[in-house]
């Protein structure tokens, strides 16, 4: 049952806490697995393990699960489908955000001494400045469940490996596509969550094949109802989203509920 609806929290907007009840399995109603619905889309959840900007498993991703609100993971599926006709995948890094999760972002920007994942995703930004320069939000479309951080890769290209481990050799995210860690076999110009002004779409510093591969992704997501990001090529919210004034706290959990 969806039990505590508390108003007045983050500016007005609601807060939703799930624990059974109304929910279908372990989801609030409206919510899906995306592996459920599209399991053609590839995943690698970052904030489940320890190789993102903070460098630890972030605070309600209890596994490495797409999670999404039905209207979102349905129109991805159309996305991936007219992905796969030019030969094409979609990569999730990121869907539904807890907003214990954002609450653990807020603490650890407020940590100056915290510095271990600075070359790979934010080497030229100082890391308090996330919130002012849009690059991390305090209130995230992604606890709204129609949110999506994504990439495209090619469809031969092997991509089965597991979420990057501790150890995984820090490498600067601007660096050039060959050097830096591979999200995909496509160069988008920048890492994912590279906080940097290199990876606003329209950053024209970027190659010209980085440019077409950003632009093809915005292209693909923006007709399928999807509104992009001007700080990041990879994050897209559906614009006709089924909760536009709600931030869930929901845990991410496997669909077993284990
Ligand atoms: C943190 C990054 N992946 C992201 O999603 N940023 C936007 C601005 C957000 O936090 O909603
Ligand atoms: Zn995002």
């Amino acid at each position: 049952m969806i039990n505590a609806l508390a108003q007045g929290l983050l500016g007005g907007a609601l807060i939703a806490t799930c624990s059974g009840g109304l929910s279908a399995g372990p989801l609030p109603i409206g919510f899906v697995y995306l592996r459920a619905i599209a399991p053609e889309i590839a995943q690698e959840m970052r904030y489940f393990g320890p190789f993102n900007f903070v460098g630890s498993p972030i605070d309600g991703y209890e596994a490495p699960e797409c999670i999404l609100t039905q209207a979102a993971a349905e129109a991805l599926k159309a996305v991936q489908a007219e992905a796969q006709q030019a030969g094409l995948r979609l990569k999730v890094f990121d869907c539904y955000r807890p907003a214990r999760a954002v609450a653990h972002f807020v603490r650890w920007s407020q940590d100056s001494a915290d510095q271990r994942m600075k070359v790979a995703f934010y080497p030229h930004v100082d890391k308090a400045d996330f919130f002012r320069l849009g690059y991390v939000a305090e209130r995230s479309g992604h606890s709204r469940g129609s949110t999506v951080d994504l990439i495209l890769a090619s469809l031969t290209a092997a991509d089965e490996r597991a979420t990057p481990s501790a150890d995984q050799p820090l490498v600067d995210c601007t660096a050039p596509f060959a050097e830096r860690y591979p999200d995909s076999d496509l160069d988008f110009g920048t890492g994912f969550d590279c906080m940097d002004p290199l990876s606003h779409p329209d950053n024209d510093q970027v190659s010209a094949e980085a440019q077409a591969n950003r632009a093809r992704l915005a292209d693909l997501m923006m007709r399928h109802g999807f509104k992009p990001l001007a700080e990041e090529w990879w994050h897209f919210t559906l614009k006709d989203e089924p909760f536009p004034e709600t931030y869930f706290d929901f845990p991410v959990s496997a669909p077993d509920g284990g």
